[in-house]
């Protein structure tokens, strides 16, 4: 017997996991908007959701794509989604907002952009928040992912909004990483400074139909030869392809399809995608176990037992690691 159920406790009727599970296996949108909900919510029934799903997980190819506000990420990711399409494949693109309390997919004003797929049932989009999340993103996006995955997406689109440390985290969530630049954006100098030229698989630039693009794609590979190439086992090395694109019009999205399938070949034929899924897994394990010690700080942290120790600390009486052993005893 299964007592649990899932969902909001006002306004919308209660659901057994089990039930729902099968729904957002069976390609049910609302099944998987809700589990995501649950993600986003911290639920306590990810705990009986993650032991269901687990055994189906796996199979989806997760693709991220990062570049700076502007360089085209949306418009990109509807053309890729265009192109999965024709291929056959069920997609889905989730949207990462690491700086948004929103969520839900209406509020943000790229999504209307890939309106145009919104009424495709093999195509779904949801955007989701992260922030005030203990452990943020690198905690939900993992969680979402399996959700998806186990909906039976071939491939999945992880976009972020905003630069930064978000965008590398999530970078780590995927098996290819595609980085955007376009010309006219000072590029190349930001996506170095944010570290984001370190974890591209593919780099695309975007708005190839402007004056610069061409200098952008030199500067790009110039820089790219200066950083490390990415090696795979011993004696393998994935050369990074710079590939040019016009998002608007689908210009140059068949090859960047193509070029994640053959990154895609890479990682299978040198192990690398395994090696790269236990490392995504170890990060994962890590966070929930993190998410844990938080929340039972997190009962803690008001407590007599925190102000007596802190205040020891304070006045130098005890020294903080002492005061942590303590705290965690
Ligand atoms: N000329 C040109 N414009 C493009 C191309 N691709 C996208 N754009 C335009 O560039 C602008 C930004 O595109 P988005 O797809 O919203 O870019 P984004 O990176 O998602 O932007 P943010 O939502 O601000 O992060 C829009 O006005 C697009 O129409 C392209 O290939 N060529």
């Amino acid at each position: 017997m299964n007592t649990a159920t899932a969902g909001r406790p006002s306004g919308r009727s209660a659901v057994a996991v089990p039930q729902l599970i099968e729904q957002a296996r069976a390609g049910s949108p609302r099944a998987i908007a809700r589990l995501i909900t649950l993600v986003e919510e911290a639920s306590p029934l990810l705990r009986e959701v993650m032991a269901a799903l687990a055994p189906h997980t796996g199979h989806a190819r997760i693709v991220g794509l990062t570049g700076s506000p502007g360089v085209g990420k949306s418009t990109s990711t509807s053309a890729l989604v265009t192109e999965l399409r024709k291929q056959g494949q069920r997609v889905a693109v989730l949207a990462v907002d690491p700086s948004s309390p929103f969520s839900g997919g209406a509020l943000l004003g790229d999504r209307v952009r890939m309106s145009e797929h919104a009424t495709d049932p093999d195509v779904y989009i949801r955007s989701m928040a992260s922030r005030g999340h203990l452990g943020g993103l690198s905690w939900a996006t993992p969680q979402a992912l399996r959700v998806l995955d186990a909906a039976g997406f071939d491939t999945i689109l992880v976009e972020t909004v905003g630069v930064g440390q978000s965008e590398v985290e999530v970078a780590g969530l995927a098996d290819t990483t595609l980085v955007l630049l376009a010309p006219g954006m000072g590029d190349g100098i930001q996506a170095a400074k944010a570290g984001i030229l370190e974890i591209g698989d593919i780099y695309v630039v975007n708005k190839a139909d402007r004056d610069g693009a061409a200098q952008v794609s030199r500067d790009l590979r110039g820089m790219l030869n200066l950083s490390a190439a990415i090696a795979g086992p011993p004696g393998t090395v994935w050369k990074r392809p710079i590939l040019k694109t016009v998002a608007q019009q689908g210009t140059g999205v068949a090859e960047v399809v193509e070029a994640i399938a053959e990154h895609r070949a890479f990682l299978v034929s040198t192990g690398e995608l395994a090696r790269r899924r236990v490392r995504r897994a170890r990060v994962e394990v890590e966070e929930i176990a993190l998410g844990e010690l938080r929340r039972r700080w997190g009962a803690v942290s008001g407590s007599a037992e925190l102000d007596v120790l802190a205040a020891r600390v304070a006045t130098g009486e005890l020294d903080p690691y002492t005061a942590a052993d303590e705290l965690l005893a």
